[in-house]
């Protein structure tokens, strides 16, 4: 399996249906009408809010510690068989905050399971959720700073457009301060602006999807001169109508670019597949040869933010893989 980082998921979109309806049932908790429909067939969806609809009615399942923990110990397990070496783990306080979760629990939880992953080297990022607006995200920064050394970074995610980045200049300028990593999701629902403006208001390290870049040749010259990470989630795009198929998807147009894009699973419980799915259906759909995949995997250690030395070890692992 060929060695790769993980740098675009959402663990609470790792939720699957196995272990959402175990955690229901230990915790007491129906599921809403629409988290029970499609869960006997594939989700079907029309779009980035039809997705978040069911993801957030779905939520209420994760209560404990224990769920947090069992959540993700899950996916780094899977992450592990996918060739993950490196994962650079969303999860969305504000939604559990919501539910009533208090924030020790969400972090005692997922951090457990990253201390506990020998195969997988994970660190957290901090979603805020664009649609609750900057001050509730402000909040957010505020509240989760007793537990800074267990997030690396913050980001960005939830329903897009309507919500530009420039409404978190603030939050974001902090969490700077406060030494750690930002990332944002533009250009998935949200044109070229968005992207821009990630970039010059946030200070953003890296773009999470930012496929709607291509529309704009300057942002596409910017994005390969300053070889800024775009990671690019293929099966999410077509499930959220993002793309209308595999095959019109822009990945072999931006590696043709030149730009440092890699390949993750977004929500991989929703979405129909993990890491090494998506490598296969982008494999598959474009004819990707062994080069191309290893330039992708190159570029997924080349965007993350562990050490120099550990990025330079996974990519020595490279050569000889498969
Ligand atoms: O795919 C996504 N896009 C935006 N926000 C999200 N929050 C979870 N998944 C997503
Ligand atoms: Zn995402």
């Amino acid at each position: 399996m060929l060695p790769k980082a993980e740098l675009h998921v959402h663990i609470e979109g790792t939720l699957e249906p196995g272990l959402l309806v175990r955690l229901a049932a230990r915790n007491g908790v129906t599921l809403p009408a629409a988290g029970t429909r499609g869960r006997t067939d594939r989700y079907r969806f029309t779009g980035l809010q039809s997705f978040l609809d069911l993801y957030y009615a779905n939520l209420p399942v994760l209560r404990t510690e224990e769920d947090f923990h069992d959540l993700a110990r899950a996916y780094l397990v899977r992450a592990a068989s996918a060739g993950v070496r490196r994962a650079e783990i969303f999860f969305d306080p504000q939604a559990h905050l919501a539910n009533g979760v208090p924030l020790e629990v969400v972090f005692a939880g997922l951090s457990a399971a990253v201390e506990e992953s020998a195969e997988v080297s994970a660190e957290l990022i901090l979603c805020f959720l664009r649609d609750l607006g900057a001050q509730a995200a402000e909040e957010m920064l505020r509240a989760a700073m007793p537990f800074r050394e267990r997030f690396t970074g913050v980001g960005l995610d939830s329903a897009e457009a309507g919500f530009p980045p420039s409404l978190f200049r603030e939050v974001f300028r902090r969490a700077a301060a406060e030494g750690l990593h930002r990332v944002a999701h533009a250009g998935e629902e949200g044109g070229p602006d968005y992207v821009w403006e990630a970039l010059d208001v946030l200070g953003a390290e890296r773009i999470d999807h930012g496929i709607r870049a291509m529309e704009d040749p300057v942002l596409v010259g910017r994005l390969r001169d300053e070889r800024i990470p775009l990671t690019v989630c293929p099966l999410s795009n077509v499930a959220l109508n993002v793309v209308p198929s595999l095959a019109a998807h822009p990945l072999p147009a931006m590696l043709e670019e030149g730009l440092l894009v890699s390949v993750h699973s977004d929500d991989p419980a929703y979405f129909g597949g993990y890491a090494d799915d998506n490598f296969a259906a982008v494999q598959r759909e474009f004819g990707l040869d062994e080069d191309a995949l290893a330039l992708l995997a190159r570029n997924s250690f080349d965007s993350c933010f562990a050490s120099e030395k550990d990025r330079e070890r996974w990519k020595a692992g490279l050569s000889g893989a498969r």
